[in-house]
C-alpha cells in the first residue's frame, strides 16, 4: 500500500529528529543524486561528463538541489545551478561552489526595476538571461527541479521561476526522448502539495524523488499526473497516527477479496441484489449482473423489468426479490421510470432497517435518504457527485469536482455518512474516519459507456461476500471500495491492453483478473 502524510505530518514528524542532530537534508540529497546518477547511466551509459541543470528557490527544497549536485560534481559531472530566487540555501550554495559546480543567477528583468530607461535595459538583459537559462536546461541531460517542495504557497510558481518553466516545458516535449529527463525534488515545484491542485505552471517531471513520506498530492489529480515515477525515500521519521490519503496496491486488493474456503455454499459466499436498468436501458441490468455475477458472487438475483435480456445473457441469474446480502441500486435506472425508481427505494427502505451494505449509482443517487451509515457506498461520477451536493445547498459544478475530487468526495460524506467512491481516471474514495484512497489503477479507454455499471455489479459482490466485516468495521468499506476500483482497473487493462474496451469485455476479464491478482496476493 501507498502511504501519503501532509506536510504538516512530515514536518512534525521531522522535527525531534532535526532538533536531535539528525542530518535529514544530508539523508535526502545523497539519495536524489544517487537517483540523477540512476538515470544519468540510464541515459547516456556513464555518470561522468553527464549535464545536469538545477532549479533551485529559495528554501531547503532548493538546499537539497545544491547538495545533490555538490555530490554530482564530484562524480565528475557537469552541474550548472540556476538560481531562480534573490537567496538561496547558503550551505548547499557552498557546498556546490566548494565542489567545483557553476552557479549562475538568473532574473528576468520584469521585477523590481526603477527608472524607465533602466527598467527596459534590465528587461533586455533579463531577457537574454532567462533565455540562456531556459537553452541550458533545455540542452542538459537531467534537470532537477528544486524550486518549491513543502513550503509551497498555494497558488503555484511565480515569478521567474514561473517564466522559466513556461519556456522550458514549450521548447521541450515530454515525448521528445532527446530532451532532459527531468527530477523533482520531493514534489514537483508548485503542485498542491497536500490536495493536487496545479493552480500555475508546473514542470512535468519523469520521476519524482520524495522524502520521509509520499504527499497526498503525489497520488491525486491533476498533480498526479505531473509527478511521473514517485521514489520514496526513507528518512527514518515516525510518521505515527493514520496516513492522510492511501493507494492499494494487488496484494492489498488481493488481502480483501473474499477466497471460499472448503465449507462455502452459496449463501454463505453473499447474494447480490441487483435493481438496475429498465426496458428501455436493459444493457445497464445486463452489465451489472453479469460484473456481479462474473466477480465471484454466491447468487444474484435481479430486480426489474430487463429480466429476459439478463436472463439471455447471463442464466445464472435469478428473478425476483428476495434475502441478499448486498445491494446494487441505480445503474441505467431513468428518471421517469416510476417502477424501478419505487424498487429502488423500497431496497434503501430496507437498507435503512436491516442494514444490508449497498452500492448506490446513477439513477439512485437521488434517491438516497438524508443520512446513511458507511456501508452504503455512492458510486457518481464528477457530474452525478455535482448534482447530489447541489441538491443539498453546496453550489459545486463538475468542473471543481474534477479539480478537487479529494475535497468534494469529503464533503459528500459528511453530508451523506456515506462511503463516497468518486469516479474519474483517479478514482477517490472517503469513508469514515478520514479513510481516503486515490486508485490510478484505469486506462483511459476505460471512460466508456456501461463502464460504470461494471463497477457497480463488481463492488455489489465484493461487499456481498464479506457484508458482516464491513457493516461491523465502517472503515473497511472505502478500502473494499478502493480493491473494487483496483480490479475493475486492471479488469480494463487484461481486457484489451493498450486498445479500445467495450464494457462487456470489461465485464468478461474479472475472472482471469482475480485469479492474477489472488495468485500473485
Ligand atoms: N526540514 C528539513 O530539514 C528537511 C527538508 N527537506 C526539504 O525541504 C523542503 C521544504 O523546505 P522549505 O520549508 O524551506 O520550503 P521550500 O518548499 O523549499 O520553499 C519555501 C520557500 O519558498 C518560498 N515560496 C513558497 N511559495 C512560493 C511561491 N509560490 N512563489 C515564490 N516563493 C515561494 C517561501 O517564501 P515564504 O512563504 O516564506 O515567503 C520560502 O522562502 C522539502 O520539500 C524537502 O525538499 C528535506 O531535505 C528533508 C529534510
Ligand atoms: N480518463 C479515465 N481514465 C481511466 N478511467 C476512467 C476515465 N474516465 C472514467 N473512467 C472510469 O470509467 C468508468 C465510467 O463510469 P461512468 O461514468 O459511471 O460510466 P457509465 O455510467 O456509462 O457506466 C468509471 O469506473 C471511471 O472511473
Ligand atoms: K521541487
Amino acid at each position: 500500500m501507498l502511504l501519503s502524510w501532509t506536510s504538516a505530518q512530515v514536518r512534525a514528524a521531522e522535527e525531534p529528529l532535526l532538533a536531535a542532530g539528525v542530518p535529514l537534508m544530508a539523508r535526502a540529497s545523497s539519495a536524489l543524486a544517487g537517483a540523477v546518477v540512476r538515470v544519468l547511466r540510464e541515459r547516456r551509459g556513464a555518470v561522468v561528463g553527464g549535464r545536469v541543470v538545477l532549479l533551485v528557490g529559495p528554501g531547503n527544497n532548493g538546499g537539497d538541489a545544491l547538495h545533490a549536485g555538490a555530490y554530482l560534481r564530484r562524480r565528475g559531472v557537469d552541474v550548472l545551478a540556476l538560481a531562480l530566487a534573490p537567496r538561496v540555501h547558503d550551505e548547499g550554495r557552498a557546498a556546490l561552489v566548494r565542489a567545483g559546480g557553476r552557479i549562475q543567477a538568473v532574473t528576468d528583468g520584469a521585477a523590481g526595476a526603477g527608472r524607465e530607461a533602466r527598467a527596459q535595459r534590465a528587461e533586455r538583459s533579463g531577457a537574454t538571461e532567462l533565455e540562456a537559462a531556459v537553452r541550458a536546461a533545455a540542452g542538459a541531460d537531467v534537470v532537477v527541479d528544486g524550486i518549491l517542495g513543502l513550503g509551497a504557497r498555494p497558488g503555484g510558481l511565480t515569478g521567474t521561476a514561473a517564466r522559466l518553466v513556461t519556456l522550458l516545458t514549450q521548447r521541450t516535449t515530454p515525448s521528445d526522448e532527446r530532451g532532459p529527463v527531468v527530477v523533482a525534488v520531493d514534489t514537483p515545484s508548485g503542485i498542491g502539495v497536500d490536495d493536487g491542485g496545479a493552480a500555475g505552471v508546473v514542470l512535468p517531471a519523469d520521476l519524482t524523488v520524495t522524502f520521509g513520506a509520499a504527499k497526498p498530492g503525489l497520488l491525486l489529480p491533476p498533480a498526479t499526473h505531473l509527478a511521473g515515477a514517485v521514489e520514496l525515500v526513507h528518512l527514518g521519521l515516525d510518521l505515527g497516527g493514520a496516513p492522510a490519503l492511501a493507494r492499494l496496491e494487488d496484494a492489498d486488493a488481493a488481502d480483501l477479496w473474499p477466497v471460499p474456503g472448503p465449507a462455502a455454499q452459496k449463501y454463505s459466499r453473499g447474494v447480490v441484489g441487483v435493481v438496475a436498468g429498465t426496458p428501455r436501458y436493459p444493457g445497464a441490468a445486463v452489465l451489472a449482473t453479469s460484473a456481479a455475477v462474473l466477480a465471484g458472487a454466491g447468487m444474484v438475483r435481479y430486480v426489474g423489468d430487463a429480466g429476459e435480456e439478463v436472463l439471455a445473457h447471463r442464466p445464472e441469474v435469478v428473478l425476483g426479490v428476495g434475502r441478499v446480502q448486498a445491494w446494487v441500486l441505480g445503474p441505467g435506472v431513468a428518471p421517469d421510470d416510476d417502477a424501478q425508481r419505487g424498487r429502488v427505494a423500497s431496497a434503501l427502505e430496507g437498507v435503512l432497517h436491516r442494514g444490508e451494505p449497498a452500492v448506490v449509482d446513477a439513477g439512485a443517487l437521488d434517491l438516497l435518504p438524508e443520512r446513511v451509515p458507511a456501508h452504503v457506498v455512492l458510486t457518481p461520477h464528477a457530474g452525478e457527485l455535482a448534482r447530489l451536493l447541489s441538491a443539498r445547498g453546496h453550489d459545486v459544478a463538475r468542473e471543481q469536482v474534477e479539480a478537487e475530487p479529494w475535497r468534494w468526495a469529503r464533503t459528500a460524506h459528511e453530508e451523506t455518512g456515506a462511503t463516497v467512491l468518486l469516479k474519474g481516471h483517479v478514482t477517490v474514495v472517503v469513508g469514515p474516519r478520514g479513510a481516503a484512497y486515490a486508485q490510478a489503477d484505469a486506462p483511459a479507454w476505460l471512460a466508456t459507456a456501461g463502464a460504470g455499471d461494471v463497477l457497480a455489479g463488481l463492488l455489489g459482490a465484493l461487499l456481498a461476500g464479506r457484508a458482516d466485516d464491513a457493516v461491523e468495521d465502517p472503515t473497511l468499506v472505502p478500502a473494499l471500495a478502493a480493491a473494487a476500483a483496483l480490479v475493475h482497473g486492471r479488469a480494463g487493462h487484461h481486457a484489451n491492453p493498450d486498445g479500445p474496451l467495450h464494457a462487456g469485455a470489461v465485464a468478461a476479464a474479472i475472472p482471469a483478473t482475480l485469479r492474477a491478482l489472488l495468485a500473485r496476493g
